[in-house]
């Protein structure tokens, strides 16, 4: 893990990023130049074993590096307990994630406690996870955020993602686009609390959601040049948050909202598409142009109501007004919290609910 006393500034990035199709057949040279071979331990899903955890298993197979394979069914802390068991009894070297967010968080965290590297192959482009060096885990009924060692190499085979169902890349865009708020939320923090501020970090995460909100239209179905742009896009805003030394550029009362959701909602949506709809009534919030938001998110596809998302309207407003109690310490728009008839109005005026 990074040291963090002292002022002394330490990003962690990953060595390798690798985009475009097919360059999952670039794995062996991807191992070969992290000088990585025998031991990978597998981490996939049960879906995404079959799209892209086999053909791994079975490139790592051809080269003789004799790899293990699990399936893991959710992000959760015995799943990575679970894991950090098979690879120990393996005598695994480094682990690969294949898959979506769960199988990749699962894999980080194994990974980070066994103090081994970890490459992520990401099958979906659904949110910035894919690269950045934090895992959400499931633990005693609450998920947290946990501060994990960036992946050593990023590898994203857009023929792959191009096939993935449309949602999932729609959802990778309202994470991006959620860059716009919690770069707002941060400068405030910066100038009413006082909090470290990176202009840096900042820039290149408000930039990263410019480029989005410039060509919406560019983000179409089944379209390798719009996997491209998104996968991208994820990968700057893993780099702001490395930068940063936290989430903060691309994570603040968009995020925090659509936590929330997770929690009180019995059926919560993908996580960019909620961190998407929190955007449009976030930025209203900060007074910016919350319309373009919104008309920007119609244009990919993502979901922009409480019904896109299947979710009831009770549910929203509920979250809305917890959300603030998310994480403390992280100030933001939110500040000590919305009042009833605040968060009522601030979902109602967007549109958010009818
Ligand atoms: N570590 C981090 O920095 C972050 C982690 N997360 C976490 O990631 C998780 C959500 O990840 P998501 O990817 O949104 O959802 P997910 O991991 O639940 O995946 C959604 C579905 O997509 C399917 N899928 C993936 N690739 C596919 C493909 N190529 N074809 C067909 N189906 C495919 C999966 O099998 C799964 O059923 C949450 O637990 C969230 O908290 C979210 C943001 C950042
Ligand atoms: O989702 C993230 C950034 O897009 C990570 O943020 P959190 O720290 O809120 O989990
Ligand atoms: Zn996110």
């Amino acid at each position: 893990m990074i040291p963090t006393q002292g002022k002394k500034k330490w990003m962690q990035l990953p060595r390798d990023v690798v985009v475009g199709p097919d360059v999952i057949y670039d794995l062996k040279d991807v191992c070969n130049d992290l000088k990585l071979n025998e031991g990978a331990f597998i981490v996939t899903g049960h879906n995404t074993k079959r799209i892209a955890g086999d053909v791994v298993h079975d490139i790592l197979n051809d080269c003789g590096y004799d790899p293990s394979i699990a399936s893991s069914k959710e992000a959760s802390m015995t799943e990575v307990n679970k894991i950090v068991e098979l690879a120990t009894e393996a005598n695994s070297r480094y682990l690969i994630g294949v898959g979506s967010g769960k199988s990749i968080d699962v894999a980080k965290l194994a990974a980070t406690k066994l103090d081994l590297p970890f490459i992520s192959v990401p099958t979906a482009a659904s949110h910035d996870g894919i690269v950045s060096s934090r895992a959400s885990i499931h633990d005693k009924g609450k998920k947290a955020s946990i501060e994990v060692n960036a992946p050593m190499a990023v590898v994203a085979d857009t023929s792959i993602i191009a096939k993935a169902p449309y949602r999932l890349l729609a959802a990778g865009c309202g994470d991006i686009i959620s860059n716009y708020t919690a770069v707002l939320d941060w400068e405030m923090a910066h100038r009413l609390r006082n909090e470290p501020f990176s202009e840096y970090a900042a820039t290149l995460s408000r930039m990263t959601a410019q480029i989005l909100m410039d060509s919406p239209e560019d983000i179409k179905p089944e379209l390798e040049s719009s996997v491209r742009i998104v996968v991208k896009a994820l990968v700057s805003s893993g780099v702001a948050m490395s930068i940063a030394g936290s989430s903060r550029p691309a994570s603040g009362s968009e995020h925090m909202f659509s936590h929330a959701l997770d929690r009180v909602a019995p059926n919560s949506a993908l996580h960019g598409e909620q961190c998407g709809v929190g955007t449009i009534m976030m930025m209203y919030l900060h007074g910016g142009d919350w319309k373009k938001i919104k008309e920007c998110l119609e244009i990919i596809g993502a979901p922009t109501t409480a019904s896109e998302l299947g979710i009831e309207d009770r549910y929203i407003l509920e979250a809305l007004l917890v959300a603030h109690e998310i994480r403390p310490e992280r100030y933001t728009i939110l500040g000590t919290g919305l009042t009833p008839e605040a968060a009522e109005k601030v979902a109602r005026l967007t549109k958010v609910i009818s």
